[in-house]
């Protein structure tokens, strides 16, 4: 694992909002978490983020309580799960579990409301959520995006301290995204701590200020963003062939450094662990590239680069 904020991330504090020590959760012979060590901190953002089965959403609900760990220990706030969502503490937005179906918008947050030991008032739940102007609308008439509000709006219905979001975009157009967003920056401002499943990689890269990356329910990388970026190692190097002279492309695929080799006609592109040893290379072959373009991976590049490679 990148040993970036990983190791000082991993102590839990006197201010720990999440703290996993050794935990390990088996479905049969799936162990959909292996080992998993970690800890939050009040005011972060954190994206999780990991290929399908990289066992996220077991994560989570280990978190929230919902299941039990074989083994390890599963602290929030310095009590158990369950002690923390019955004082309020957590608010959960997830991807299972139906909502009431004949009752409306309004109803079914102002339900929620009222089971919060610290509750906001309605409309201000119903406006920050952006389903004031539906508040009147069945909840059984409702669009998935519309439905994924009324599930963020049930997870803000009170005061808390920790936000649990399981892929809370799904099916937001991109204002809905952006305004969600905007309310999550806010709450974290506050001092929340907030974290998020997801597939989305941009929002990763845009919103979290702690990027997680499970795999096979291990901890692979722990940092930032950029500090994740870095850690997959590779630059992409882009630029197109002069057309002029025939390139044996067995030469180019012999490059020093690469990681990854595409070529479409004339246009080459490349992943390079060494990107100024590779550019060198080229003109070694004495090939003169034409619109050379180097850069550094973006994160959904970095996330692919780096579970490939735990896979091999
Ligand atoms: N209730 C269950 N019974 C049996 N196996 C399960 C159960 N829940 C999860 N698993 C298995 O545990 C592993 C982790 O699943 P999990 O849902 O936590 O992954 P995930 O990262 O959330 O995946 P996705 O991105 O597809 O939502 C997978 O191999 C999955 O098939």
């Amino acid at each position: 694992m990148t040993t970036t904020t990983a190791a000082r991330a991993a102590q839990p504090t006197t201010d720990t909002a999440v703290s996993f020590q050794n935990v390990t959760k088996s479905y049969g012979t799936v162990r959909a978490v292996d080992g998993l060590s970690l800890a939050l901190h009040p005011g972060e953002t954190v994206a999780l983020l990991g290929p399908n089965g990289a066992g996220k959403s077991s994560t989570l609900d280990l978190l929230l309580g919902l299941r039990p760990a074989d083994s390890g220990s599963v602290r929030l706030f310095g009590t158990t799960p369950r002690e923390a969502v019955a004082a309020g503490r957590v608010g959960a937005m997830l991807q299972s579990g139906g909502l009431m179906e004949d009752v409306t918008v309004r109803e079914i947050v102002a339900l929620g409301c009222a089971l919060h030991p610290r509750p906001y008032p309605v409309e201000e739940v119903l406006t920050r959520a952006g389903v004031a102007d539906i508040a009147a609308r069945k909840v059984n008439k409702l669009s998935g995006g519309q439905e994924q509000r009324v599930r963020f709006a049930l997870a803000t219905a009170g005061h808390c301290d920790l936000i649990v979001l399981d892929e809370p975009t799904t099916g937001m157009d991109v204002t809905s995204r952006q305004a969600f967003w905007a309310t999550m920056r806010d709450q974290a401002d506050q001092g929340r701590t907030v974290l998020f499943a997801t597939h989305y990689l941009e929002e990763a890269d845009a919103i979290a200020d702690r990027v997680l990356v499970l795999h096979q329910g291990r901890l692979l990388a722990d940092g930032t963003a950029a500090e994740i970026k870095a850690r997959a190692g590779a630059r992409k190097i882009a630029f197109d062939l002069d057309g002029a002279e025939p390139v044996d492309e067995q030469l180019l695929r012999a490059l020093p450094g690469l990681t990854r080799f595409e070529r479409h006609g004339a246009t080459v592109r490349l992943q390079s662990a060494d990107a100024d040893e590779t550019v060198h290379a080229v003109y070694a072959l004495g090939i003169r590239p034409r619109n050379l373009e180097v850069a550094g991976l973006g994160l959904e590049q970095a996330f692919i680069a780096l579970t490939e490679e735990a896979s091999k």
